[in-house]
């Protein structure tokens, strides 16, 4: 499923109507019908409806869902917010429609009357902006979103609720707060931000009729189910330990064991043939309790640390993490640089690695294999030499740039991860819950990742199914055993069963 722009939206609505030869107002007729087949799977036809239209085509929209539920005999009041000759072109034509069929309309003449019917509401859809908003909210829309926003109703939007923007980097706005909301035709990019996902509520996209082979591919797109089922590896019955890859997980300190010794179980637990560590010695008895199929490398340390360069053959390695639990001393700085100089594998660099990292960027570029750098917010502003607010109120357009000026795979971690590719191809993964937010997590996931990239054709394949298997274990574990807040990484690890068991098939 594509991510659109509200541009890319336009265009598409354009191609389908000049060069497809659909029709607008047909598109709004499917839109509206589609919309209220989704309204009536939630409402109960005893229920009190109410449809707050504004002046564009998300109001037509409305004047089609208030039309399609009065024809089907639920309680419905469409409430035109904006003064008759604000209303035009496709959706004045529903509005004639609407009127042709006989219905009441009300007009806005005074807020405290609209609030007064708002009040006795036991739900409201809201067709007052969509896509086209510009700026901050203007009367009587800033009024009446403040208003349903403190009312008991059940809230549902069309397509965007009024007043959020549809693209990345508008941070001021006043947006009506949606239970459900009810997107037409393809998610917009402000569904995945985290300033503005929050206002969308539980959402689905319906089909309206748009013809997908006459429109442009836009760069962004969702991480589905049936893509990580028919995408995720499967084991061949005359496989061995090495078919299925060997990583190599350079990382761990002696007073942050835990880490590296997580990466390494979760890359086992995923398919990995083998996994060797190389952590320093003090480090090795703590990971090795944890992992005993594991094996080590020998490495230097300075007090507890990697220090200095490894002394190993990279070549005998499939792919390599590197960086969980290893701190931020200077010394292991080295170790780093020797990777990206000279492993000619898929490198993945994570946590305190991103940090060593940092200091020699330009190293990126010469590299022959695959880069993958698996940031947080926090670390990937870091990189960037930004604040994380700056960070999260583009993390689209920032993201592509820094892979594709740094040639490097980039996994932008988050409640919607963003997974970039070096031609600027991104890919959303969306699932998990907050019980990932905590210590261990990203440790779980660079060792899925490694195993993942080991076994797949395509590094962006086994970024999304990696992030896929990590946010759906947490899914499932969390809806049966565990709450959110009391999930492990470690029970994560154990929990990757049951996720291969369900769709590794
Ligand atoms: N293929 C498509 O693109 C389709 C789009 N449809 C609907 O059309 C919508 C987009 O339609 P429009 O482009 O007409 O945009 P809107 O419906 O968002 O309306 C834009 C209008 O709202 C007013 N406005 C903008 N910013 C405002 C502000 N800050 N305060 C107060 N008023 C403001 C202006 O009068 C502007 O003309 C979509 O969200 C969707 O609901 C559907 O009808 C079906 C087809
Ligand atoms: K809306």
């Amino acid at each position: 499923m594509y991510i659109v722009t509200a541009k890319e939206m336009y265009d598409w609505d354009r191609k389908s109507i000049e060069e497809a030869g659909m029709d607008g107002k047909l598109l709004m007729e499917n839109a509206g019908r589609a919309v209220a087949g989704q309204v009536e799977k939630q409402v109960r036809s005893d229920q009190y409806i109410i449809v707050l239209i504004g002046a564009g085509n998300n109001g037509g929209d409305g004047f089609v869902i208030a039309r399609t539920l009065l024809n089907k005999g639920y309680a419905v009041k469409a409430w035109q917010l904006v003064p008759d000759e604000k209303i035009k072109g496709d959706a004045l034509a529903h509005k004639q429609l609407y009127l042709g069929a006989g219905y009441e309309l009300d007009h806005l003449t005074e807020v405290n009357q609209l609030f007064r019917e708002l009040d006795q509401a036991d739900v409201v859809i809201d067709a007052m902006l969509g896509i086209g908003v510009e700026g901050k909210l203007k009367s009587p829309f800033d009024q009446v979103v403040a208003y349903v926003n403190q009312t008991q109703a059940y809230k549902i939007a069309v397509d965007i609720p009024t007043g959020v923007p549809a693209d990345e980097g508008v941070t001021e706005f006043d947006g009506l707060q949606a239970d459900y909301t009810c997107i037409i035709a393809a998610p917009k990019m402000s569904v995945f931000l985290q300033h503005t996902a929050p206002f969308y509520g539980e959402w689905e996209v319906v089909e309206i009729g748009l013809p997908p082979l006459k429109l442009n591919k836009p760069s962004q797109s969702l991480w589905e189910r049936y893509k990580a089922i028919a995408s995720l590896p499967k084991r061949n019955p005359f496989s061995h330990k090495g078919t299925h890859g060997k990583g190599l997980l350079i990382g761990g300190s002696y007073l942050m064991p835990g880490s590296i010794a997580l990466s390494a179980r979760a890359a086992l637990r995923s398919g990995a043939g083998l996994a060797t560590v190389a952590s320093p010695g003090s480090a090795w008895p703590s990971v090795s309790s944890h992992i005993p199929e594991a094996t080590a490398v020998d490495a230097k340390e300075v007090n507890g640390m990697l220090a200095g360069r490894l002394d190993v053959d990279f070549s005998n390695f499939d792919a390599i993490a590197l960086g969980m639990g290893m701190g931020r001393s200077n010394a292991s700085q080295e170790i780093v640089r020797q990777v990206m100089e000279e492993a000619d594998v898929p490198v993945l660099i994570d946590a305190d690695g991103l940090h060593h990292l940092k200091e020699f960027l330009e190293v990126l570029k010469n590299r022959n294999r695959p880069t993958i750098l698996t940031p947080h917010p926090g670390e990937m502003a870091g990189l960037l030499g930004i604040t994380v607010p700056e960070l999260l109120a583009r993390p689209f357009e920032r993201g592509r740039r820094f892979a594709c000026s740094h040639g490097v795979y980039l996994v932008l971690k988050g409640p919607a991860t963003i997974i970039t590719a070096p031609d600027g191809t991104q890919v959303v993964e969306s699932s998990g819950n907050a019980g990932l937010a905590k210590g261990g997590s990203g440790d779980v996931l660079s060792g899925i990742l490694l195993a993942l990239v080991m076994q797949s054709e395509s590094i962006s394949e086994a970024l999304c199914n990696g992030c896929f298997l990590h946010g759906k274990t947490a899914e499932l574990l969390t809806g049966e055993r565990y709450s959110q807040s009391d999930l492990l990484a470690t029970d994560l690890i154990e929990g990757l069963s049951q996720s291969f068991r369900t769709f590794s098939i």
